[in-house]
Parts: structure tokens; C-alpha cells; sequence
């Protein structure tokens, strides 16, 4: 099996590979990253270490290096690469247009012309909007985009759907919600607040911190992802999520608790505007496939912590 990962070098996609390389070890990955300032460096020397990886540095917005990826055999398509982060959206949308639209659009298109067999496209709950203090997203929740981000999300969502009612092409999409883990750029709530603490820096919290996020740790996604490129259906979404509903509040005081930082690190600052107020999904349907989260919000929570710890002199001078 030859499976194109886009977007290898950032957060999930990283884990993702990680993940398939032991529980695969026989598949082939192409791994292609435009090493923005999400792409992380420090994985092309693992990248470069295992013989089942072939790097190409690159976008998949360029149509003609597409062309010559293809040209080597691409059995599966895993299309994690996008811009991710909402408040960079807000400040600049462009670039989260033409990587998470036309990018997907271009690599739809290339996928199309050489016929791969599945084109798993990952998208996120922000698709759906936000929810009242009831009710959850269920992959038939009207999308509702609230920021430039989740928009050309929802875009892209829409092109994949748009490709597989059109022409035929193998697509499957997972939403999910909120990850967290190893190698989160530190400009995401939790991985900015691990950092934070640790230097004794503020902590902003955006509003009143009440907003609640649904958090799943990232190797719990990676094994939906792998699952979902085995069993799911052709032309199906699936919502991922762990079932783990917390304000920021809440998960910004179990992170001080477990690195006994003080409370009084914690700064409310002026609100994200258009920001959504509760996340919530309901993983009914690729439970039916047999998933299940693996790993409880504290455990997950401490694992992460931990390697920030660990890793914190790396962080601060690579991410
Ligand atoms: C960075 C930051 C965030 N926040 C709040 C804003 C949100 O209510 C929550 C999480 O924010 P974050 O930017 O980490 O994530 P979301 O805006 O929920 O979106 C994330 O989860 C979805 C599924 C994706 O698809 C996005 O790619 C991913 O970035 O903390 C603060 O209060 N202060 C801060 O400094």
C-alpha cells in the first residue's frame, strides 16, 4: 500500500505516521509538507531515518509537483494539510483560502486524473458551527461555519463531496474535535498554556473562559484515521470525538494543578471574535466501526504535559 500523507510535518499528520509506521509497518508513506512555520523539522530526520518514508517538500496547491507524486503509484490519500489556526484566520485569511480550498480542489483534481483508490480528507468539528449548551454535532448537523478558518474548511469539505457525487472519487471525511498531544504548536490553547506555565508568563484566556471544547488525544484520532481508511464508507463522514467536554477554565486549572503553578497566572483578555462557544460531537457512527477513545482526558493530559516538560528547550527554540 502507497499512501500520500499531506500535511506529514505538522501536529497530527506527524502522529499519524508515527502511528501507521508501527501498526504497518509494511505500507509505503509519501509525505508531502510545505514546512510553514507549522512543519516541524526535527520529524525530516526521523522521515529521512526510515525507508518505508519518501519526503517531498512542497504545497498541494502546485498542480505540476502533484503530477510527479502521482507518477509514483498512490494508492490512498490522506489530505491533513491545511492552515489550522482560527485567530491567524482572522488576521489573514488568504492563505487559509487557497491552501484549505484551492490546495484540497488541486489535489482532488490530481487524485481524480489518476484514479487512487481512497481519499480520506480530515476535517474538523468547527464545520458545524457552535452549539447552545445542549445537543451535539452528528455528521448530519447543517454545516455553519463561524471564522475564515472553519469557512474554508467547510469549503474544502463541500469540494470532496462535490468530487465523489460528480465524478465517482473514493472519498470519506472525519470530523473531529479538538486533539491535543506531542508536537502541538504552542500558539493552541493547550500546548500555549503548557509553555506559559512553565515560564511563568501569562495566561489569556479569551472572554469569560467558558467555552467548551471536546478534547481527543491525537493518537485517538490517528487510530480513527486508520480505521476509517479500512472500514469506512465511500462517501461518508464520520465524527470523531472523545466524549471529554471541558470549558478552558477547566482544562487551564488542571494543567496548573498538575505543574503546581499558581492560578493567578491566569489573564482574562478581550474575546475571539465570532468566537464559537460550545463543541460536542456524537462518535455514534464510527463506534458502529468499532472505535473507541483510548485514552482518558487526565491520562492524555499528563502524557502531554510531560513531554512538554521534557522537551521544553527543544519547543522553545524550534516551535
Ligand atoms: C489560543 C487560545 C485559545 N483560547 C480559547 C479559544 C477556544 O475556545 C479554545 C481552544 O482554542 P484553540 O485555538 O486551541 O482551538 P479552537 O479554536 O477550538 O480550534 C482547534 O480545534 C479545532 C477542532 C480545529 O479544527 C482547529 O484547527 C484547532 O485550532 O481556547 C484562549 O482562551 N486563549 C488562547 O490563547
Amino acid at each position: 500500500m502507497k499512501v500520500l500523507v499531506t500535511g506529514g510535518a505538522g501536529f497530527i499528520g506527524s502522529n499519524f505516521l508515527n502511528y501507521m509506521s508501527s501498526e504497518h509497518p509494511d505500507d509505503k508513506f509519501i509525505i508531502l509538507d510545505a514546512m510553514t512555520y507549522a512543519g516541524n523539522h526535527k520529524h525530516l530526520i526521523t522521515f529521512r531515518k526510515n525507508p518505508n518514508f519518501h519526503f517531498v517538500k512542497g504545497s498541494i496547491t502546485d498542480r505540476a509537483l502533484l503530477e510527479d507524486i502521482f507518477k509514483m503509484g498512490i494508492d490512498r490519500i490522506v489530505n491533513f494539510a491545511a492552515e489550522s489556526h482560527v485567530d491567524r484566520s482572522i488576521l489573514d485569511p488568504d492563505i487559509f483560502v487557497k491552501t484549505n480550498i484551492l490546495g484540497t480542489q488541486i489535489l482532488l483534481d490530481t487524485a481524480k486524473k489518476y484514479a487512487v483508490e481512497r481519499f480520506l480528507q480530515i476535517s474538523t468539528d468547527e464545520v458545524y458551527g457552535s452549539l447552545g449548551e445542549t445537543g451535539l454535532f452528528t455528521e448530519e448537523t447543517p454545516l455553519a461555519p463561524s471564522s475564515p478558518y472553519s469557512a474554508s474548511k467547510a469549503g474544502s469539505d463541500l469540494l470532496v463531496i462535490s468530487y465523489y457525487q460528480t465524478y465517482g472519487l473514493p472519498v470519506t471525511i472525519i470530523r473531529c474535535s479538538n486533539n491535543y498531544g506531542p508536537y502541538q504548536f504552542p500558539e493552541k490553547l493547550i500546548p500555549l498554556v503548557i509553555m506559559n506555565a512553565l515560564n511563568h508568563k501569562p495566561l489569556p484566556i479569551y472572554g469569560d473562559g467558558l467555552n467548551v471544547r471536546d478534547w481527543l488525544y491525537v493518537e485517538d484520532h490517528c487510530r480513527a484515521i486508520d480505521l476509517v481508511m479500512q472500514k469506512g464508507k465511500v462517501g461518508s463522514v464520520y465524527n470523531v470525538g472523545g466524549n471529554n467536554e471541558k470549558t478552558n477554565l477547566q482544562i487551564v486549572k488542571m494543567i496548573l494543578a498538575e505543574l503546581e503553578k499558581p492560578e493567578s497566572l491566569i489573564t482574562f483578555v478581550k474575546d475571539r471574535p465570532g468566537h464559537d462557544r460550545r463543541y460536542g460531537i456524537d462518535a455514534t457512527k464510527i463506534k458502529k466501526l468499532g472505535w473507541q477513545p483510548q485514552y482518558a482526558l487526565e491520562f492524555g493530559l499528563k502524557k502531554t504535559i510531560k513531554w512538554y516538560v521534557e522537551n521544553q528547550g527543544w519547543v522553545q527554540e524550534n516551535m
